[in-house]
């Protein structure tokens, strides 16, 4: 990357810069490859955060089956992360992973997890997993809410066979076949997933990132106490994929001594990331004590309120950039973490030298996240979210100390407690912003004439905005 003006003396964030077309040879967006350079076997540059209300099982399973990354988070005991690695590890590659519902679940309860928008189905199943039949889930939207899911299943979609699924064009043309947009794949009287036919077109568009056995991959992360490197060592049994050592401050001895007690579990198994960092001396130290990737950010986070709190952190663009230039040299690559809202953030990412960005509360309004769909006043679809570092995630992480200590904790939060993120009913599902997000970024290499990732990190060239600048780049939707 290089700026096209003066390298600026002051620091940058994403909406200060903007990048310039140049001379390209790469004549289709088709041709652009998004493949991160970590070592995680990723092919999207694109990494869900730990955050309790951003990652769970299903939202890693949705990312990895497109080649992005999610990582759950340090929150939960280890036998439920095992368990939710399980889960990943079970779920179909080139089909959705079902919404399950029993048949006497109410449609008011259901709605609480899948929005009544075409698309999607909701898989009514017995206690036993015996398959029962699948509705549309927009059919929820003219059920009265004390109706139970069985009780709809008289107008119940069509099953497909797996000889049905066996790739995106075979599945198109059997939904076409059927008239409907999607079904269950039925095997042996299970549902072994759903399929869409915008899923059909994702399977010959997106590669999964998969794990040595094919399975889909996942990222665990670790705190820095306790003994994160046993725990490191159990989830890597488990099978996690990519061990994620995470902490506010992640240019302290605590840090360091997690990451030499992690590396000397885990040896070279996995990739091993480490952050939170802004500085070059932080990517160094990190780096010497086993970190193959660094988590870059502090402060740009959206449920973040570090550096008002505290004056700390750094504009992200510039932590990016000065850090992701240590660690190449060091052979080590970059996450970007925190403060993307636009497709734009993740090309400068890239751009200013990240292999790859974290991305949380965006996510957070997905069906994919955690939480409970909700409405507001406006009637509009939004789930909650909180920071890692609120009250809320503190009294949650530290409900086994005594009231005093707990209430100790409390005082530090750095964190907003209580936010609503919108549904965006247009792109209700984390694949839906996948592909907005790909698109965008696949147009960006284009512009700077890149096919790869490390391409576009050399070709990308900056220039520097002003407030104005930055506001003409943004569609009006209403004439002025
Ligand atoms: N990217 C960002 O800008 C930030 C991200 N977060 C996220 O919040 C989550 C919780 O992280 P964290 O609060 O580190 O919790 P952890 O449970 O990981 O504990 C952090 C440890 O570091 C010690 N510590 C020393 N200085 C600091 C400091 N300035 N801030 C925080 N801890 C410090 C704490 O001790 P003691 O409590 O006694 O001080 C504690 O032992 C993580 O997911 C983290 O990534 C949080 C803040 C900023
Ligand atoms: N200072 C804090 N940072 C937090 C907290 N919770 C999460 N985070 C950081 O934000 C990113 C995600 O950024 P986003 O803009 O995409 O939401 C996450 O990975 C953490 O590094 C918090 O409570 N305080
Ligand atoms: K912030």
């Amino acid at each position: 990357m290089r700026f096209i003006g003066d390298v600026p003396e002051h620091d940058l964030t994403y909406s200060d810069v903007f990048l310039v077309p140049s001379r390209s040879g790469v004549g289709s967006r088709m041709g652009v490859d998004l493949s991160p350079d970590d070592g995680t076997g990723a092919t999207l540059p694109i990494v869900a955060a730990n955050m309790n209300s951003v990652t769970g099982p299903r939202m890693a399973a949705a990312l990895a089956r497109r080649g992005a990354l999610a990582v759950l988070t340090q929150d939960h005991a280890l036998d439920d992360t095992i368990a939710s690695i399980d889960w990943v590890k079970a779920q179909p590659i080139g089909l959705a992973s079902p919404h399950v519902a029993g048949p006497d679940e109410t449609v008011q309860l259901v709605l609480e997890r899948v929005p009544a928008i075409a698309g999607h189905a909701v898989v009514v199943e017995d206690a036993d997993g015996g398959f029962l039949g699948a509705i549309p889930a927009e059919r929820l939207g003219h059920a009265l809410a004390d109706a139970t899911v069985g009780d709809l299943l008289h107008s119940r979609l069509p099953e497909l066979a797996p000889a049905d699924a066996v790739d995106g064009r075979t599945m198109f043309a059997a939904l076409e076949r059927e008239g409907v947009e999607v079904a269950p794949v039925v095997e042996g009287g299970r549902c072994v997933g759903v399929a869409s036919r915008l899923g059909a077109l994702r399977d010959d568009l997106y590669r999964p990132a998969l794990d040595g056995q094919g399975r889909l991959s996942v990222a665990v992360a670790v705190g820095i106490n306790g003994d994160p490197g046993a725990k490191a060592a159990a989830l890597v049994a488990a099978g996690a994929d990519v061990i994620v050592v995470d902490t506010a401050h992640g240019h302290q001895e605590g840090m360091l001594r997690a990451l030499e007690a992690v590396r000397s579990q885990v040896g070279d198994a996995v990739p091993v990331a480490a952050g939170n960092i802004v500085s070059s001396d932080g990517a160094r130290d990190l780096v010497a004590a086993g970190a193959s990737i660094l988590k870059v950010g502090v402060g740009p986070g959206a449920m973040c309120t570090t550096r008002m709190m505290t004056a700390v952190g750094r504009p992200q663009f510039s932590a990016v950039m000065d850090t992701a230039t240590t660690a190449i040299e060091l052979g080590a690559r970059v996450w970007a973490d925190g403060g993307v809202r636009y497709p734009r953030d993740v090309a400068l990412a890239l751009a200013a030298g990240a292999s790859s960005v974290m991305i949380g509360s965006w996510f957070a309004g997905t069906i994919e996240a955690p939480g409970r769909l909700q409405r507001d006043g406006q009637g509009r679809l939004f789930k909650e979210s909180w920071g890692m570092a609120s009250t809320k995630a503190v009294l949650g992480r530290n409900a086994g100390l005594d009231a005093y200590e707990l209430a100790r904790k409390t005082l530090f939060a750095e964190g907003i407690s209580s936010s609503t993120i919108l549904l965006d009913p247009q792109r209700p599902s984390v694949e839906d912003l996948v592909d907005m997000i790909t698109s965008g970024v696949r147009s960006s290499f284009t512009y700077a004439g890149a096919d790869s990732v490390p391409a576009f990190r050399e070709r990308a060239r900056v220039g520097v905005q002003s407030a104005a600048g930055y506001e003409e780049g943004k569609a009006l939707p209403v004439s002025w």
